[in-house]
């Protein structure tokens, strides 16, 4: 990964710009930049993460994604996911479905539990091919630890402008609960000459956790921003992360904190010649937490759910349910129809365009 030129950016497509947070004014509680992650998260629930201070974890958990996705594909499918809604694991390119018609998607990732990263050498979970595992130590548990950091300062701040008691959102985040939080590294093969914007090669959806973490180094993301019919493109800016809120945190917040659609398609113009790897840290709800709008813990939030009579945020999931439901019905292996996809949907907003 360290030394490869990439093609810019191109100039000549649509992008949407999101808001740059600084983490370090975050950290130090500095109002205004507290304001403006508040507007980011509510608005499209994507932004720009500069100074979170991850960049030595970031480049060595890639290095080590990438290894281990190099591996042979019979090595990495010793590994597999399965299709009972189990995330962890290797996903092999085509197991999934991008849409409603079963479009197969062109990306393999590797998932690794943070659950499996905090208990090594115990196995929490799993065990993961041979890079990753003796990774766990040196790279994985190191951006696991960083992921979550970032994450909790960020869930704190989220907790006080929701108006809960203080240890609400940490709580539903215990990190004692075992959790579908997880690593995923990425991985796209070139898709040269492509002008396939419209071939998602990771289908639109929303995340299914609270918070996500993600960096990538050429571009392929996009979002469909609230009132929009357009994808545009997150441009990749070099050392800053791109974040956004999920599912989970849509949920427990009455919809104030957005959780966005979005996908990845073959990276634009000449970056399209190129390999794309992204990497993300995942965090999500303690595995027993009910997903619903915690209206008895804040009077905005029983507010906001009484302003849209028209939104159920009673799903009768837990985290872990909600989570398994999602992975198990995008698989292939369990498509039998249009159907099978709409049971894979979270809190997407325009089925139209999933
Ligand atoms: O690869 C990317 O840029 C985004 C990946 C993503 O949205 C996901 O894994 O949930
Ligand atoms: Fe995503």
């Amino acid at each position: 990964m360290h030394g490869t030129t990439l093609p810019p950016f191109p100039t000549d497509v649509p992008t949407h710009p999101l808001l740059i947070i600084d983490f370090e004014l975050i950290k130090a509680g500095d109002y205004v930049e507290s304001e403006r992650l508040w507007e980011a998260a509510t608005t499209l629930g994507f932004w720009y993460l500069k100074n979170h201070g991850a960049d030595k974890e970031v480049e060595a958990m890639f290095d080590v994604g990438a290894e281990t996705l190099a591996l042979p594909l019979e090595e990495k499918m010793k590994f597999e996911q399965g299709d009972e809604g189990q995330s962890c694991g290797y996903k092999k390119s085509g197991a999934n479905a991008v849409d409603a018609s079963g479009q197969l998607d062109a990306v393999e990732f590797i998932n690794i539990s943070k659950d499996d990263a905090l208990a090594f050498p115990r196995v929490a979970h799993r065990t993961y091919p041979a890079p990753t595992t003796a990774a766990i130590p040196t790279a994985v548990a190191p951006f696991v630890r960083k992921g979550l950091d970032i994450s909790y300062t960020v869930l704190r701040l989220f907790n006080e402008r929701l108006g809960f008691p203080e240890g609400t959102l940490d709580r539903l985040h215990d990190l004692e609960e075992y959790s579908g939080s997880e690593v995923r590294v990425i991985r796209a093969p070139p898709m040269p000459g492509k002008v396939t914007a419209d071939r998602a090669t990771l289908g639109a959806h929303t995340d299914f956790g609270s918070l996500s973490f993600l960096h990538n180094r050429l571009g392929g993301l996009q979002v469909l921003p609230p009132g929009h019919t357009e994808w545009s493109y997150v441009k990749p800016i070099p050392g800053h992360a791109v974040c956004n809120v999920g599912d989970a945190l849509s949920l427990f917040s009455g919809g104030i904190l957005r959780s966005n659609i979005h996908r990845v398609v073959p990276p634009p113009g000449a970056q399209g010649d190129h390999e794309r790897f992204s990497l993300v840290f995942f965090t999500r709800p303690g595995n027993s937490k009910v997903l619903r709008a915690l209206v008895e813990d804040s009077p905005i939030i029983a507010e906001a759910v009484k302003n849209q009579p028209e939104k159920d945020f009673e799903t009768g999931s837990t985290a872990a349910e909600w989570f398994a439901r999602r992975v198990k019905y995008q698989r292939i292996n369990n498509r039998k129809g249009p159907e099978t996809w709409a049971a894979s949907r979270g809190t997407e907003h325009q089925p139209a365009a999933a």
